[in-house]
């Protein structure tokens, strides 16, 4: 795996004394998609704030394209663009040179090509003549993205870009990822939509209180979605499994009295008959039989709410 960025043992403190990353550790494939899921306060904005070098480290290290964030600032930071959560733009300026100012802004030499092209991908090309001012929401947030692109960055980082916008906008934000994708540009990106981070995500990461609680292929995540679990409630509690029903790697819940099967729901054969028929067989008598889902969306709740305990 090619790492284009590397997050070693990230730590930040703020001056009060919150300890808001507690040693995140994660490296970042090149030209892929990774959602950062995570509850409010969970510490999204600081690691992205932190890498980007806006926020400073209190421990570890992160290198980007090989270069120290610390040591090597300008060159890791200018593979770096970074959209902003808050919209942060000067009123009166104009579209256009709102644009290419971020572009100087990294020592690039001017180029209006590149600058048209970023303004006709984004829709804004007809606005380039307005001020920040006169656009709506949805565009300036289009603005930011095109502010953030103007330098050719190889990473760009969206914290929450669709938080607060309407479904036609996000459904473009999505298509704009995806072609970014395709050019190669490693994306990462904060939500708390967790049906954004399956539709676009290669890879999910959870984050709560500072922790990264898992990171996984979204597929697998996906996988694990297609699982199911049939709940055998029993009439009277047992103290453990019989060895008869030893092949279908039940666990024993509920004070004894609820046996919890798993299956793949994809698969051929889901093997609920054999089950039923041996724990018939093992004498055991049934009160009620319960299947549920388990959802990405449960997943991150176990893991979150885990997490609190
Ligand atoms: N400058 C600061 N000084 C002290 N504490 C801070 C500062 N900035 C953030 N925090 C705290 O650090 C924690 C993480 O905040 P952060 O903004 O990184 O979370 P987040 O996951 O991005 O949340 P949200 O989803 O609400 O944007 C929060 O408890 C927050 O109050």
């Amino acid at each position: 795996m090619t790492a284009i960025l590397s997050i070693k043992d990230l730590r930040k403190s703020y001056a009060d004394g919150f300890e808001a990353l507690k040693g995140v550790s994660l490296d970042i494939r090149e030209g892929e998609i990774l959602a950062l899921l995570g509850p409010n306060g969970a510490g999204k904005t600081t690691l992205i704030s932190t890498v980007c070098g806006i926020t400073t480290p209190t421990s570890g290290s992160v290198t980007v394209g090989g270069h120290d964030t610390q040591t090597e600032y300008r060159a890791a930071r200018s593979m770096i663009g970074l959209v902003p959560q808050e919209i942060v733009l000067e009123p009166f300026e104009k579209v256009l040179n709102t644009v290419r100012f971020s572009r100087g802004l990294f020592g690039y030499r001017p180029d209006n090509a590149r600058i048209e092209q970023i303004l006709r991908k984004l829709s804004l090309w007809d606005k380039r003549k307005n001020a920040i001012k006169e656009l709506s929401g949805g565009m300036k947030r289009r603005v930011l993205i095109a502010k953030a692109l103007a330098h050719e960055p190889k990473i760009l980082f969206l914290d929450e870009p669709t938080a607060g916008v309407d479904v036609e906008l996000r459904k473009d934000m999505w298509d704009i990822v995806a072609e970014l994708k395709q050019s190669g540009v490693t994306i990462i990106l904060t939500t708390h939509y967790i049906e954004e981070a399956e539709a676009i995500a290669d890879r999910v990461g959870v984050i709560n209180r500072g922790e990264l609680l898992l990171v996984q292929d979204k597929d697998k995540l996906m996988a694990q979605m297609g699982q199911k679990q049939i709940e055998v409630t029993l009439t009277e509690p047992i103290s453990e499994i019989p060895a008869s029903l030893a092949q279908h790697g039940l666990t024993l819940n509920g004070n004894g009295l609820t046996l919890v099967y798993t299956y793949d729901t994809n698969a051929e054969r889901t093997g609920i008959t054999k089950l039923l028929n041996d724990v018939a067989q093992a004498g055991l008598v049934l009160r009620d039989v319960q299947t549920r889902q388990s959802s990405l969306e449960e997943i991150f709740v176990t893991l979150v709410s885990g997490d609190a305990a």
